[in-house]
């Protein structure tokens, strides 16, 4: 039998769509703490939406480059993992890492084969690898852009890896990323939105479904 494969609905910022999630099955939720996201929440709102993840579906606070008030901060909330999405060094991963208690995903851009090889520097600090696209020059945020990039890549990377799969994913190409990749796990966040920042609630769904029929 083949390994339930992890699916990750990211950039979630109301009640509403986060049991539109759970209803539909996925496994963890991401919430974005970063002011220059469409899909930011504050400190005030990740506070009831973690409470109300707790115990029901893995919950993912998603941090760029953090100082170390704002990991107490998040950390203090509980949430079962914390994703690293800017360019924080191994050792800063491991002091984080330490400072919060919780679980740690670190999120890696993918644009040549020299982003594969840097993955291994990561493996000892981190719980979990996330590797996405890398942003297009200029971009105001590195992640949830909706970009892709070649799979053909991730040949390289040792198979013992654990990691989740994100960019550019969507309901239509999910089911052939994950029969070519065969990652841990995926993430998705512009595949299910009608919007930036705007989710969807059958593109959700369409994206579960799919993403379990390859398994
Ligand atoms: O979603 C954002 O706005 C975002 C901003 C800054 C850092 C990370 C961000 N998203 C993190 C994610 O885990 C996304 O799901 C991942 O980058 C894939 O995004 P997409 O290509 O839009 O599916």
């Amino acid at each position: 039998m083949s390994d339930p494969l992890i699916v990750k609905i990211c950039g979630i910022k109301t009640l509403d769509l986060l049991e539109t999630t759970i209803a539909a099955g996925a496994d963890m939720v991401g919430f974005m703490h970063f002011q220059r996201s469409p899909r930011h929440v504050s400190i005030e709102d990740l506070a009831g939406l973690i409470s109300a993840a707790r115990g029901r579906i893995e919950s993912c606070v998603v941090l760029v480059n953090p100082d170390n008030s704002c990991v107490a901060e998040v950390a203090a909330l509980g949430p079962d993992w914390i994703q690293l999405h800017g360019p924080e060094s191994p050792h800063r991963v491991e002091a984080i890492r330490a400072e919060a208690g919780v679980e740690i995903i670190k999120a890696l851009p993918i644009g040549s084969a020299d982003d594969v090889a840097h993955v291994a520097g990561f493996l000892d600090v981190a719980d979990r690898i996330l590797l996405d696209a890398k942003p297009p020059k200029g971009a105001d945020r590195p992640g949830g852009l909706g970009e892709s990039f070649d799979w053909q890549l991730l040949k390289a990377l040792d198979p013992s890896v654990p990691f989740m799969l994100s960019g550019g994913l969507t309901p239509d190409n999910v089911a052939q990323a994950v029969r070519e990749v065969r990652p841990l796990g995926i993430d998705v966040s512009s595949g299910v939105e009608t919007a930036p920042g705007v989710k969807n609630k059958m593109l959700i769904e369409a994206f579960i479904r799919n993403a379990r029929s390859a398994v």
